[in-house]
């Protein structure tokens, strides 16, 4: 069956213990090694996405750097367009083609943005409409997207059923504490259903990487 919209892979590191980041926001999870799987991964892909919480914390790059190359779109989940002009992917958005979606009765910063290079798409009332965003990125010719996060933005897509692999690295580190961001944050669910099959164990030195589909 041929989807209207593209695959979606969420992709995190996680600690034993679930979480994504430390309670300050710390998220350098991965090894080394792990970093350059997930470079080949983002290489493999037309679009990483990431929601606004993540560019403000981590002010990350989303490039294809630690292998060779083309580096995908980058997409930003960013419902009133409050980023920072000043965040490494805006600075960059003339060299790496990058879109920020608001809702569609934001606008106030569409010009700061736009004179970045930036693309704006505007997509949904109150919250971000994702199944009409993928279909509007699948028309622009993205057929595979990488969801690198944040917790919120991995629950909105699951909580749609919007996703149909997940790859986990299992780093070896308890991070704790009731505010650290886990790998799936939201309302959570209320039962345990939709199990998703175990397609692929990597084991890397102390790292267990898990790849799972729908
Ligand atoms: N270890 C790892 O692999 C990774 C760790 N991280 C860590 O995760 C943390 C950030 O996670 P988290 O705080 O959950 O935030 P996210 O990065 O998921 O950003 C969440 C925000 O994005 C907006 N958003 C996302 N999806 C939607 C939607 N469908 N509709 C409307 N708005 C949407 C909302 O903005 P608004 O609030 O304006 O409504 C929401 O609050 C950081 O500490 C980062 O370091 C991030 C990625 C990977
Ligand atoms: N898979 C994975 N492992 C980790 O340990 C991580 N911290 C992340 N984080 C994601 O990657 C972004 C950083 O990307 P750049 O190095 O700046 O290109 C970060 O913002 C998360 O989305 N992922």
């Amino acid at each position: 069956m041929v989807k209207s919209r593209p695959y979606v892979i969420i992709s995190a590191a996680i600690s034993i213990d679930g979480k994504i980041a430390t309670n300050t926001g710390r998220s350098n999870l991965s090894s080394k090694k792990d970093l350059i799987r997930i470079h080949g991964l983002r290489k493999s892909v037309d679009a990483i996405l990431v929601g606004k919480n993540t560019v403000q914390t981590d002010d990350p790059l989303l490039t294809v750097r630690y292998v060779k190359g083309k580096s995908p779109i980058r997409i930003i989940l960013d419902p009133r367009g409050k980023s920072s002009a000043k965040s490494k992917v805006i600075m960059t958005a003339t060299k790496i083609p990058t879109i920020i979606v608001t809702l569609e009765n934001v606008s106030k910063n569409d010009e700061k943005f736009i004179a970045h290079g930036v693309q704006m798409i505007k997509c949904g009332k109150k919250i971000i409409n994702l199944k009409k965003l993928l279909q509007i990125l699948k028309k622009q010719g993205i057929n595979k997207i990488l969801v690198e996060g944040g917790g919120t933005t991995n629950w909105y897509f699951l909580k749609q059923q919007l996703v149909d692999e997940i790859i986990v690295t299992v780093a070896p580190y308890i991070v704790g504490g009731r505010t650290a961001i886990s790998f799936v944050e939201g309302k959570g669910f209320t039962k345990i259903s939709n199990s998703f099959k175990l397609k692929k164990i990597q084991r890397m030195q102390n790292e267990l990487v898990l790849y799972y589909v729908t």
